[in-house]
């Protein structure tokens, strides 16, 4: 069993106030320490100050995390004139990829301001509620990171590429049909990096991803893996990538050699499967088109997959729902046992929480959460100026580890280009 920290239950007053339709950003209004946020185009979640923390790890660690919401939720007294997904009593969580080695942190939040629809509410939790007909006003974001100075992580590329030769070779000899490896970066700056600035960032550049932070895990990703709304269920499944080009021409015909990749394709059959095969069993129905849409973002292109179905009434809440589908073989693997463990075997680091499901769920069970991707997770060295950057590809059979190599530069740039000046 892994070790569960978290204050005692104790009943909380949750009050939700309507704020009209205001349109200020909201990411501008997140504190530089202890900054939640899930945001997409505008609208979303972002949260601080904490009330209560859940951390946990080791076998079961979402259904105990399920557990530990639900009895916060019994206990909340709930003022909420809102009743939209998200307003009302809030919990953010990161879980960590594989159980067995990382850490989960579940947080909720003092306070939380939110969107949908247009309609902007704030929630606070606790006694001491702030004076909430005002506008909350913009935080500063700390103007310049200085010089970046970057550094392998815990394999430099030449070795990385030993370890997709040696999946790749895993592979053919039938010991399993994909595995996900990923590779992580380190990267110092001049001055701290302060979450803010790299989350407008993210978000000014992504606006069609979910721009992300619990805990120090910062990023933007195209992927997300359950959405639960009342019985209907959501989940934007991603494999198979292409860089971009500046030369138009060029572009376009990444694209297209995207589109017709029969590798690509295998990739994204594998992530897809899993999905379908883990979530189907809670399902009434479960809709997945035939074939993959390619989604287009400044830095890769995707082949992606819009999943929708309802869930049964006797389905399980959020959090369990997300411990039967992770990993997905977007970020694991088929079988995915096997490629667990062929990840901890020759992947040579600790994912953390990168690759593991981050966003937030309410006290209905409504909720979201996508694939921690595109991240920088701040170590909290060198004063706050250091954070470790992460990428991860799809091998399957006849994937090339020089370019494999060069989808991880890719995908990396999304995060480097947010943290230069
Ligand atoms: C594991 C990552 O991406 C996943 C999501 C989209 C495309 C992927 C791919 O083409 O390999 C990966 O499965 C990552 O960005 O670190």
């Amino acid at each position: 069993m892994g070790g569960v920290t978290s204050a005692a239950t104790t009943t909380r007053r949750v009050v939700t106030t309507p704020l009209g339709r205001r349109r200020s950003d909201l990411l501008t209004k997140l504190p530089a320490d202890g900054a939640l946020a899930w945001v997409r185009d505008g609208e979303g979640l972002v949260g601080w100050g904490e009330v209560d923390r859940l951390e946990v790890s080791g076998p079961g660690a979402l259904e105990r995390a399920a557990e530990w919401w639900a009895q916060r939720c019994a206990a909340a007294d709930v003022v909420d004139p809102v009743g939209l997904p998200g307003s009302g009593p809030v919990l953010f969580g990161s879980v960590a990829f594989d159980p067995e080695r990382g850490t989960s942190v579940f947080v909720v939040p003092a306070v939380v301001l939110g969107r949908r629809d247009g309609q902007t509410w704030v929630t606070v939790t606790g006694e001491d509620h702030p004076e909430i007909t005002e506008e909350f006003p913009a935080q500063a974001a700390d103007a310049s990171v200085g010089r970046l100075t970057y550094a392998d992580g815990a394999l430099d590329p030449v070795a990385w590429c030993g370890r997709v030769t040696e999946a790749v070779r895993r592979i053919s000899a039938g010991e399993l049909g994909k595995v996900v490896l990923a590779r992580d970066v380190l990267v110092t700056a001049d001055h701290p990096l302060d979450p803010r600035r790299l989350l407008l960032r993210l978000a000014a550049r992504f606006p069609s991803c979910w721009t992300f932070a619990v805990e120090g895990l910062l990023g933007a990703t195209p992927e997300l893996l359950l959405r639960r709304t009342g019985d209907l269920v959501e989940s934007r499944v991603l494999a198979g990538t292409a860089a971009r080009s500046s030369d138009p021409a060029a572009d376009t015909a990444l694209g297209a050699g995207l589109a017709g990749s029969a590798k690509d394709h295998a990739e994204h059959r594998y992530a897809i499967d899993s999905l379908a095969a883990s979530l189907r069993p809670f399902c009434t129905d479960l809709v997945v088109p035939s074939r993959p849409a390619v989604l287009t973002l400044p830095n890769v292109r995707h082949l992606s997959t819009d999943v929708r179905g309802h869930l049964s009434p006797d389905a399980p809440g959020l959090l369990e729902l997300l411990s039967a589908v992770h990993p997905t073989a977007a970020v694991g693997g088929t079988p995915t046992e096997a490629a667990v463990e062929l990840i901890r075997e020759i992947e040579g680091m600790d994912r953390g929480r990168y690759a593991g499901p981050v966003g937030w769920v309410d006290a209905r069970g409504d909720g979201e959460f996508g694939l921690a991707l595109r991240c920088a997770q701040l170590t909290g060295e060198r004063g706050g100026a250091e954070a470790r950057l992460f990428a991860g590809c799809g091998i399957v059979g006849d994937s090339d580890p020089m370019a494999e190599l060069a989808e991880t530069q890719a995908k990396l740039a999304a995060v480097q280009a947010a943290l230069q000046d």
